[in-house]
């Protein structure tokens, strides 16, 4: 069906993610050299095939119509679009918030697309961390435990779980919030608490949907200066942004329209590096 023709997202650096997978095991087709510089590594994300379609009353709505897609470890991907391109439809896929109707997905090199609810929330406290436009903090938590309970859930003891807290908390310039209710922080800052929450287990991937689109210039700037900085000590993030600008941040940046790959540029390959947080630092109120 051409609706629902694969776009391959293949970095224009060359790099492959291309091949039908035929199996669960880890993929043998290893990426060759990105912009990025994360060589042979095998990818922290990879999906083939992605198909979504919404069927409600009215028309179906074909929000992912076939998407391949690979990220590198330490890679920084925006993926950009106008409303209703699918961009949020397809990290939530990524993310195994929802089901595709057809495709594979591979965390580092293990196929995880068959997984069960249960086995996907352990992922995603485990080895992916997720931020979302309006934070979804548990309001009736501090700040502290907000960041310390998905540690303890995840195996961490109470001291280890305090530390990482006390670490991210100085880092993300939130000391002396500990006590505080997500209600009595700005947008800004509780956002950065939920960058934590979504850190404290040194996840290989963070997947960002719209993370600044509730906040304003100052907000924004912050998170994505955060964002930029943990990228540079080797985070790998997914960022799902409306805005050019902020996606300027990025290694790479896929152009999503209509539900399907329009473009996917390298910035380091044209430029010698992404901008960084530098457009991202030009907006004004
Ligand atoms: N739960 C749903 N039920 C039915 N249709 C949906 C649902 N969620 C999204 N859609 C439709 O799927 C398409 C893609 O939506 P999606 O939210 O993924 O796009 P987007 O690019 O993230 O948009 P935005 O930038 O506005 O958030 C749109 O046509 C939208 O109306």
């Amino acid at each position: 069906m051409s609706d629902e023709a694969r776009s391959s997202v293949v970095p224009s650096s060359g790099a492959a993610s291309s091949g039908a997978a035929s199996s669960d095991a880890p993929s043998p087709d290893a990426p060759s050299a990105g912009a990025s510089g994360a060589a042979a590594a095998p990818p922290v994300l990879r999906a083939e095939g992605l198909v979504k379609t919404y069927r409600g009353e009215g028309a179906p709505a074909h929000a992912v119509r076939g998407v391949d897609l690979v990220v590198r470890p330490g890679e920084f991907v925006a993926i950009t679009g106008p409303s209703g391109a699918g961009k949020s439809t397809l990290l939530h896929l990524l993310g195994g918030l929802q089901r595709p109707d057809s495709g594979r997905i591979w965390l580092d090199g293990a196929r995880v697309d068959g997984h069960s609810e249960a086995r996907w929330a352990v992922l995603r406290r485990r080895r992916i961390g997720v931020v979302f436009q309006f934070f979804n903090l548990v309001s009736n938590l501090t700040v502290a435990d907000n960041i310390e309970l998905p540690a303890l859930l995840a195996g961490s003891n109470a001291r280890q779980a305090r530390a990482e807290r006390h670490r991210l908390l100085t880092e993300l310039g939130l000391e002396g919030k500990e006590r505080s209710m997500p209600g009595e922080l700005s947008g800004g800052e509780q956002q950065r608490v939920a960058l934590a929450r979504a850190l404290v287990n040194h996840p290989g991937l963070l997947l960002a949907d719209e993370p600044t689109g509730s906040l304003d210039s100052k907000g924004t700037r912050e998170v994505m200066r955060l964002l930029s900085d943990f990228h540079q000590r080797g985070q790998a993030i997914l960022l799902v942004t409306h805005d050019h600008r902020l996606a300027s941040a990025a290694d790479r940046v896929i152009s999503f329209f209509d539900g399907r790959v329009a473009d996917d540029a390298v910035l380091g390959a044209k430029t010698g590096g992404g901008r960084g947080v530098a457009g991202v630092l030009e907006l004004k109120d």
